[in-house]
């Protein structure tokens, strides 16, 4: 697991690092500044000109010591001051009285016009920035990218990017590394701050490992290892060991979100899956899914909501360990009594995605059914309508948004956008750092409700099922463009993939 942190948490990890532990807050910037020093070495030969570009902040202050170790290493360096030297850090003024004692190249302002850099170190702005860029630091950033730099090295968040929300705050430099120190910030992850950040190095500068636990992050992403999370199967086992999952699922004509998600459910690991759809279904999923368990209903029952069909429905919920409502129902005048029915007899993890979602937000008092074992799966125009806001506003406030809403109403959110972040029922918030573009395609939701489905089935908690499975999906699809690109995934392929990483994680 990797933790992350909001610009706040992050200063909270500095004061107590420098104040309870009393680690010289100098002694970090210099760790910082020689992690930078590092990464600037491997881009450019002594004779390149190399800016560096410094606000007034501790982020100025590391750029200037940066900027420091490359003159004493013989490299050609400049030091840009932008903003008042009079209203900077103490560690600012400290490194400015160093770097013009060692002779470093300083001037204040810029402009000199279509000159040649091949290296900019931007240090203008780091987790401080907390208000729009305006005037002269608008103008600064303006005609310093405007000088087309070979390459950026961004001290720990490239300036101008948010370090809560990853939106650009009125000017953003764009990077090609970001060296960014202790612990990864949010505004590194989400778009378009991940844009502006491309490669994130995670400098150790000696934040000592208490110190964030001290601080308490409840923000968490995953890697490689965390696959370890899975469950195993012990070999003393049946299929009732892994699970009973029941698809809420498919409408006439429409059986493919259905078996989707019952094939990445069988994939990851479910010991049995049932899709319970509607009679003209039945066929053509037993054809694809043999494995799959069909039981089938009118959907003119459902509209009458007939003794039959509650009793039947009912049993189906009692036999579910995990129940998936929505991919495929369609928005008939039925559904509404199905999904009704489902949130109303449901004891178990129930994952609600698609029409489920469509469903409940043309009938907002059906949010009276959730409880905690709910598990949502909005993409951003779904979360639009359960929410009354407008897509581009969630965008901008993806974590905001999911937690506020998971929070309201004490279920987990797994809010599902090019960064998915899901806002687990337990306070905690998962960011995702798998994926890709190629899986921007009909049925990749279906496939993650499978997976979803499948963990929950094999016994992982709610919340940590949640985070998983949205890892694995991910994950899925970036080794499917490993292997075939970004153009041609189908969805089924990510389900199939599913099996790769699950035998890797059994080889290990
Ligand atoms: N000892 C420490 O505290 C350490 C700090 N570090 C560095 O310090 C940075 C944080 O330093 P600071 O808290 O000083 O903050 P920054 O250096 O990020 O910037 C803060 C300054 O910019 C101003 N500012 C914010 N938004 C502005 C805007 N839109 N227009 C104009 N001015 C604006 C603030 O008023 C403040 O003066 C980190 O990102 C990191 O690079 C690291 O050296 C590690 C150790
Ligand atoms: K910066």
């Amino acid at each position: 697991m990797r933790y992350l942190v909001t610009g706040e948490l992050m200063k909270r990890v500095d004061q107590y690092t420098i104040e309870q532990i009393g680690i010289p807050s100098l002694v970090l910037m210099e760790r910082a500044a020689l992690a930078v020093f590092k990464e600037a070495v491997n881009h450019v030969k002594q004779t390149d000109p190399v800016w560096v570009l410094c606000g007034s902040g501790n982020n100025g202050a590391d750029g200037i010591a940066a900027a420091r170790m490359l003159h004493i290493s013989g490299y050609k360096v400049l030091v840009i001051l932008a903003g008042k030297k009079e209203k900077g850090s103490s560690e600012y003024l400290t490194q400015l009285s160093i770097a013009e004692k060692t002779g470093v190249d300083v001037v204040e302002g810029f402009s000199f016009k279509a000159v040649e850099c091949s290296l900019l170190i931007d240090a203008l702005f780091g987790v401080g920035l907390d208000r729009e860029i305006l005037g002269g630091h608008l103008e600064i950033m303006k005609s310093i990218t405007g000088c087309r730099p070979e390459f950026t090295i961004a001290v720990d968040i490239p300036s101008g990017i948010h370090s809560d929300t990853g939106q650009i705050m009125g000017a953003a430099i764009p990077a090609d590394v970001t060296v960014t120190f202790g612990y990864e910030k949010l505004g590194t992850m989400l778009y378009p701050g991940k844009e502006y950040s491309k490669q994130v190095i995670v400098a150790d500068i000696g934040f000592p490992p208490e110190s964030i636990n001290y601080v308490k992050t409840e923000y968490f992403t995953f890697h490689k290892a965390d696959t370890a999370l899975i469950p195993k199967r012990p070999a003393y086992s049946n299929k009732g060991s892994f699970g009973k999952v029941l698809l809420v699922a498919g409408s006439k004509n429409m059986s493919g979100a259905a078996f989707l998600s019952a094939l990445a459910a069988y994939r990851t690991g479910a010991g049995l899956v049932k899709i319970f759809t509607v009679e003209e279904n039945r066929e053509i999923l037993q054809t694809e899914l043999p494995e799959a368990v069909i039981v089938s209903y009118h959907s003119s029952d459902a509209e009458k909501k007939t003794e039959n069909f509650e009793q039947l429905l009912i049993e189906q919920c009692e036999w579910a360990s995990v129940i998936v409502l929505g991919p495929g129902l369609g928005q008939a005048d039925y559904v509404k009594n199905l999904v009704e029915s489902v949130l109303a007899n449901a004891y178990v993890p129930v994952i609600v995605d698609a029409d489920g979602l469509n469903t409940i937000a043309s009938y907002p008092e059906l949010t009276g059914y959730y409880t905690d074992n709910i598990i949502i799966t909005p993409h951003l125009g779904e979360m639009a309508r359960l929410t009354g806001s407008a897509v581009e506003l969630i965008k901008k406030h993806l974590i905001q948004t999911a937690r506020e809403y998971a929070d309201r109403f004490g279920i987990t959110c797994i809010l599902k956008d090019a960064v998915t972040v899901a806002a687990l029922n337990d306070q905690r918030t998962y960011v995702n750092s798998s994926g890709n573009s190629s899986m921007a395609k009909a049925g990749a939701g279906d496939v993650l409700t499978g997976i979803l489905a499948g963990l929950l089935a094999m016994g992982l908690e709610g919340p940590d099922a949640a985070a998983l499975g949205v890892w694995l999906h991910g994950l899925a699809g970036d080794m499917r463009k490993k292997k075939y690109g970004d153009y041609s995934l189908l969805a089924r392929e990510l389900a199939d993939e599913i099996d790769i990483i699950l035998k890797e994680q059994m080889r290990e």
